[in-house]
């Protein structure tokens, strides 16, 4: 590459210690890179997100990009909208982290040792409703900001708790304030949760091969297929209360050997009787190469199910 890479980033310490996990595997290919932040209105309002728009943190990036101020965005996947964007790749996805929430509650409790009446915060209608579903008697609190005003309000003794994701934690050195990593089955993930989108402009073919070689990662890019497949079929946003999961199993095939398949397990949630809470749950297998297919098999199931009403903003 004859010539600097420009990645941008929001300026929230989880986005430019991502930014520089990318940029690090960048430089290894011989490659020079340089880094640059651009604000965008979703980190200078301090308003619900469901209320500023989603894609908020997006938009301003892929501008830039299409712009060519910059030359390669790196995104926390869960946060891209479904729709595809015009003139920009997904060049990679590189491998994921563990994408599983994660509690941080005062006096190392767990959810389970949490007293009813318990004030626990956060922002995501996803969140809220797989935690008013265990029927704890939780007390939930809407919260946003970044990760360190989150944790903070556990800290000051204002909540009880919070959830935030393993995933952003561990990437900016957090993950020892954990109490508990939530079971999947308490709690499945954001769709594309604890993975990462790097994009580029689609006439870049250079950079998006490079990007490609040096940073993809084939297992997490069919997962995370598969599970933003079902949230596209339900459609569904990022703020939606809708969790999904894929694991990459090992199986046997007709003959007897091993081979790779996709199981994926979906939630959505809905509401039940008299304004109570309903998480419908599904699960499916699929071949590795079905991706896609997988999640809109899924999303069948559900709206099946009754997931065609799904609970509308934010689910306080
Ligand atoms: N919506 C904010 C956001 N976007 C990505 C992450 C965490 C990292 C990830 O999931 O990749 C977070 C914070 C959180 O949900 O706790």
């Amino acid at each position: 590459m004859d010539r600097v890479i420009r990645i941008g980033t929001r300026g929230s310490k989880l986005a430019v210690a991502q930014t520089e996990t990318v940029a690090d595997k960048i430089r290894a290919t011989g490659a020079e890179v340089e880094i640059v932040t651009v604000t965008t209105p979703g980190d200078v309002s301090s308003k619900p997100i469901p209320q500023i728009g989603v894609g908020v943190f997006t938009s301003a990036l892929r501008e830039a990009l299409l712009r060519k101020e910059i030359d390669v965005i790196v995104h926390s996947y869960k946060d891209l909208p479904t729709a595809p964007a015009a003139g920009i790749v997904l060049a990679a996805v590189p491998p994921r982290e563990d994408p599983r929430d994660a509690l941080i509650a005062r006096d190392g409790l767990t959810l389970g040792e949490l007293p009813p009446g318990s004030k626990v915060g956060t922002g995501a209608p996803r969140r809220t409703s797989q935690l008013l579903a265990l029927g704890l008697g939780l007390e939930i609190v809407p919260i946003r900001g970044n990760i360190d005003t989150r944790m903070r309000k556990v800290t000051d003794g204002e909540l009880d708790a919070v959830v935030l994701a393993r995933a952003g934690l561990a990437r900016i050195g957090l993950v020892g304030a954990i109490t508990e990593t939530l079971d999947p089955i308490q709690m499945l993930p954001a769709p594309a949760q604890g993975a990462l989108a790097v994009e580029c402009r689609a006439e870049d073919v250079d950079v998006e091969h490079l990007l490609a070689s040096s940073l993809d990662d084939e297992g997490t890019r069919a997962a995370v297929t598969a599970e933003r497949s079902l949230l596209a079929a339900l459609e569904a946003g990022c703020s939606a209360p809708v969790g999904a999961l894929a694991e990459i199993v090992e199986d046997l095939d007709s003959e007897g050997a091993v081979v790779e398949r996709i199981s994926l397990r979906g939630t959505a949630a809905v509401e039940g009787e008299n304004g109570a809470v309903d998480m419908l749950r599904a699960s499916a297998l699929a071949d590795f190469a079905e991706a896609e297919q997988l999640g809109r098999t899924l999303a069948a199931e559900l709206l099946d199910l009754g997931a065609g009403a799904l609970l509308s903003g934010p689910a306080q």
